[in-house]
Formats: C-alpha cells, sequence, structure tokens
C-alpha cells in the first residue's frame, strides 16, 4: 500500500518541490534520464508522480493521487468547489504568483474595480459591444467579478503570452499571473488597485476523493507527523 503523491514535472517547481520534502526529511528525486518522468521515494508508503502542474488539481479531484502539490491558483482555478473535494494540508512557501486584473497603463481614470465597471459601461456605450478581459483564468475571473459586482464585460479565453492582447487588439482588459510585473510593465499594462484576484503558492493538497482505507490514513499520519504537519 503507497500513497501516491503527484508532483510538478518539470522546473523549479519540481526542484523546489523536491527540496522541500528533502528539508523534511523526505528524499524524492527523478528516477531515470532527464527525459524520463519517473521518480522515486526514500519512503516506501510514498509513490511520487511526477505530472504537469495543471493536470495536478484534476487527478487529486478524480481521486487518482492521494496527495498532490501545485499552485493554489489552479487548483481553484480548475476545481469547481474545490473545498469539497481536496484539502490544503500545507502551504509550501515556493512558487509565489498573483492573479491580477490589469488594464492599459494609459486609461489614468481606471484605478479600481469600480472604475472598470464605469468603464464597461462606457465603452458599451461607445462600441456598441462588450469591453473585452482576456485570460486563462475563467472561472476564478468570474467569481471575483461576480463578488465584486463588476457584470458588464465578456471573458474571452487567452491560454498564453495574455499580456500581448491588448497590444493586438483581441481584448482591452486582461487577468493574469504575475510575479515580477516585468511582463506586465513591458506590455503597457497596470494592476487595479483592488484587482488581486488570488495571491497563489505551491501548496501541498490531499485528495478528498481517493481510496482512503485504514492503510492509507495510517500512512497520512505518519507522513503528517515527519512533515510536522
Ligand atoms: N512567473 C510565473 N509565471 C507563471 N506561473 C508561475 C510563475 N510563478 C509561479 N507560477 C506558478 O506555477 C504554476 C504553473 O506552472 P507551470 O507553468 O509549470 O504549469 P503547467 O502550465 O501545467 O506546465 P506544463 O507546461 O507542464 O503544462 C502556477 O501555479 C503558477 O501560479
Ligand atoms: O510578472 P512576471 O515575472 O513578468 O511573470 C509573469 C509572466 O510569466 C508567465 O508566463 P509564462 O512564461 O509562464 O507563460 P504563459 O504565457 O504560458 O503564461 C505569466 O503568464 C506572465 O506572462
Amino acid at each position: 500500500m503507497t500513497l501516491r503523491l503527484g508532483l510538478p514535472s518539470k522546473g523549479r517547481l519540481m526542484e523546489d518541490a523536491f527540496a522541500w520534502f528533502a528539508a523534511r526529511g523526505i528524499s524524492l528525486g527523478r528516477a531515470g534520464g532527464e527525459r524520463e518522468y519517473a521518480a522515486r521515494s526514500d519512503w516506501e508508503h510514498l509513490e511520487p508522480v511526477l505530472l504537469s502542474a495543471g493536470e495536478i488539481p484534476r487527478e487529486l479531484e478524480a481521486g487518482r493521487i492521494h496527495l498532490g502539490v501545485t499552485g493554489s491558483d489552479l487548483v481553484r482555478e480548475k476545481v469547481a468547489r474545490w473545498e469539497e473535494r481536496v484539502e490544503e494540508l500545507a502551504p509550501m512557501g515556493f512558487g509565489p504568483a498573483d492573479v491580477v486584473i490589469a488594464v492599459p497603463r494609459f486609461w489614468v481614470d481606471v484605478e479600481t474595480l469600480d472604475d472598470l465597471d464605469a468603464a464597461c459601461a462606457a465603452f458599451r456605450r461607445a462600441h456598441g459591444h462588450r469591453l473585452r478581459i482576456a485570460t486563462k483564468y475563467h472561472r476564478l475571473t468570474r467569481d471575483f467579478l461576480r463578488a465584486q459586482g463588476v457584470a458588464d464585460y465578456l471573458l474571452v479565453d487567452s491560454q498564453g503570452a495574455t499580456e500581448g492582447v491588448v497590444r493586438g487588439e483581441t481584448a482591452e482588459a486582461i487577468s493574469d499571473i504575475t510575479s515580477t510585473g516585468e511582463t506586465l510593465r513591458a506590455n503597457g499594462l497596470k494592476v487595479l488597485s483592488d484587482g488581486l484576484i488570488h495571491a497563489s503558492q505551491a501548496t501541498l493538497f490531499r485528495s478528498r476523493r481517493a481510496p482512503w482505507g485504514e492503510e492509507e490514513r495510517a500512512a497520512l499520519e505518519n507522513l503528517r507527523a515527519r512533515l510536522g504537519l
């Protein structure tokens, strides 16, 4: 019996996740060659599985992995009513990034969500269609704007290079991830003062739907004790 642990399969997230477990006495690492997505663990009850960070939320939701490390933004975005399906066990202190609403810097009258709401109405009057907000964070953006009372906009899908859509004239505003802010600045965009949707970081999650028999529960208790959780 082992607990299946989904880990990001590449880059900083993977390296930082290995380091986080190593600092708590559990050695995880890649097995095989550089291009092989296999992993090893020095604890027999833990089976690491390398997956795309973006797929880990769905695997947790389906219960195909017991535990998973991924960005807290990705779980909120990809899993409807995520709290019913997964549990946050530990924020891990790396992979920080903010999901934010940003608009063109030259919109000098638009600094807040209230201003954006007014701009949406003005835009519709002037152009006959709704102001477009480009994003890959559909659920997070919709839920946030609904809660903030901004409704008269159109969400358009953008799966990458989202900061470029304003210059490309396929949207007027964006909702995207930022860490240093360099990409926003380079593309003439500014974050609304109250436009922080979610401050994300890598997080250890537990699937509520995975098979949690007596042995798995005992292994989890053991793991939590080792990790100090
Ligand atoms: N500067 C950044 N840009 C993008 N994502 C970042 C940044 N800093 C931290 N992250 C976090 O990294 C995670 C995304 O990681 P990554 O891009 O590796 O996932 P992915 O798109 O699923 O990867 P893959 O290319 O394997 O599909 C998100 O949780 C995001 O919040
Ligand atoms: O605030 P910054 O430090 O400039 O970082 C933010 C940028 O990094 C991410 O892009 P990524 O390279 O992950 O590719 P993406 O366009 O597919 O999201 C994100 O989408 C931003 O474009």
